[in-house]
């Protein structure tokens, strides 16, 4: 299907970012949004692309494309993570730091909305490789990111290690320690405790929260997660320590079925020495498509975008669905569990804990003060259940969908900060 996307470059197949605008939509008309204050959230405020050159470690130049989208400053300075994965693009990163816009409003972080990335494959290149192209990122984006503008983060394929690299890059430049311009650091400089567990943690937060409201007994429920990386593989512990039972996980190189139970620490363990799940015996082995149709009580897609959409939908058998992942259900999807009776907690509530505790640092960071991690702990789960109880009041006393009634929550405080500002200052 083509759609228009606005602030890109027009009319494309099977966008991100007209996925997103779609949710949107249903959300702003519900909210009667006027007209020129639907224009202004439509576009992003900003769109940078650039060149990445580099040496490969064998001499040899090669150049990437990077990507940063300030998507919308209204609440506060841009905030978002970056992505490494060979499938980004313009659109992506546009309708991903749409997503940020929204997710730290519906959290009540004092940000916009924020994204980025580069087109690359990190499995083919070096660490020294990697190391080079994320100081050139940041170099080029010296000007336009800093604590009080646009503040990166970790996502797909980056680590505190990437966050490292641009905090340092960035405080070379401006000749001191600038600490504040990047969130998900190791803690020997300026990290927070709890950030590299905060989403995985978020997730369980919410879904457990969900599962007491829908009767489901933690005790023994059944569990599939979709991405063993930094979301997926830490929401699965969490669930364990819950007393759930994890039945399916899965990486890129395939799913990893256990109606007996996984061994989840015991697949971090071997995820950890082999860099994959490739060759893990925990489970049968399956495609990740075949994974998402196993019966269970949660299922939880922590990877990439649009893997539950109309073609799957009918065939998903759960009572409850946790978007760790950002974008996973298209619109024609969730329209389908919605006429199915089955719940979605939407990736802007549902995952909004690493951004959570990524705010945390940035003021632990001003502050020059670090708090104990059962602090941050506990200050995530009161921010993640204050405002998704928010969205479910919303949602009981409009008659709409827990993400029709996120979006309208993000977008009626956006657009009070937009109105108090003055819309066209
Ligand atoms: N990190 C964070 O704090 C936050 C992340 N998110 C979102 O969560 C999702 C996951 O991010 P994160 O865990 O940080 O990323 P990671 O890079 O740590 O992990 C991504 C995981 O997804 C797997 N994966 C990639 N492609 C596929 C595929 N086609 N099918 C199945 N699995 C796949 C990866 O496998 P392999 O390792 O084999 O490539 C890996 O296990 C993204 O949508 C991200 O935007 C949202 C909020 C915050
Ligand atoms: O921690 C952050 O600032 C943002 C994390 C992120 O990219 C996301 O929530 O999708």
């Amino acid at each position: 299907m083509s759609t228009a996307v606005p602030g890109t470059t027009g009319v494309r197949e099977v966008s991100v970012f007209g996925d997103a605008i779609a949710y949107f939509n249903e959300a702003a008309a519900l909210l009667n949004l006027d007209p020129g204050i639907k224009a202004i959230l439509t576009h992003p405020s900003r769109q940078i692309i650039f060149s990445i050159p580099f040496q490969r470690d064998n001499g040899s130049i090669e150049v990437y494309t990077g990507y940063r989208v300030q998507y919308n400053f209204a609440r506060g300075p841009a905030k978002g993570g970056i992505r490494f994965h060979p499938g980004v693009t313009l659109d992506e990163v546009t309708a991903l730091a749409f997503w940020m816009t929204w997710k730290c409003a519906v959290v009540d972080l004092p940000f916009g909305g924020g994204k980025g990335g580069v087109t690359c494959d990190p499995r083919t290149l070096s660490i020294s490789e990697i190391e080079r192209i994320t100081r050139r990122y940041a170099a080029e984006l010296v000007e336009v990111i800093g604590p009080d503008k646009d503040v990166p983060a970790p996502d797909v394929n980056t680590t505190p290690q990437h966050m490292a690299w641009i905090m340092d890059t960035y405080s070379m430049h401006h000749r001191m320690n600038v600490p504040g311009v990047v969130t998900g650091k190791p803690l020997e400089i300026g990290g927070s405790r709890g950030r590299v567990e905060a989403t995985g943690r978020g997730v369980s937060i919410v879904a457990l929260d969900e599962m007491a409201r829908l009767g489901i007994d933690p005790k023994g429920a059944t569990i599939v997660v979709q991405g063993f990386g930094n979301v997926g593989s830490i929401a699965a512990k969490m669930f364990v320590d819950a007393g759930c039972k994890v039945i399916g996980i899965s990486d890129v190189t395939g799913a990893y079925v256990n109606t007996n139970g996984i061994d989840v620490n015991g697949a971090i363990a071997y995820a950890q020495e082999h860099h994959s799940l490739d060759g893990y015996r925990g489970g049968d082995k399956m495609s990740n498509q075949a994974m998402l149709e196993v019966p269970c009580d949660v299922l939880v897609p922590a990877a990439l975008e649009k893997v539950l959409t109309v073609e799957n939908a009918a065939r998903v058998k759960t009572k409850l669905i946790v978007e760790g992942a950002n974008g996973p259900t298209t619109p024609e999807a969730d329209h389908l569990f919605a006429r199915n009776g089955i719940a979605v907690i939407p990736d802007i509530v549902a995952n909004a804990g690493g951004v959570t505790v990524s705010y945390f640092e940035w003021v632990q960071d001003r502050q020059g003060y670090f708090w104990k991690e059962a602090e941050v702990n506990e200050r995530l789960r009161e921010n993640l259940i204050d405002n998704f109880g928010v969205v479910r009041d919303l949602a009981r006393a409009r008659g709409t969908t827990y993400r029709t009634a996120a979006y309208m929550v993000a977008i009626d405080r956006v657009v009070r900060s937009l109105k108090a500002r003055g819309v066209y200052a």
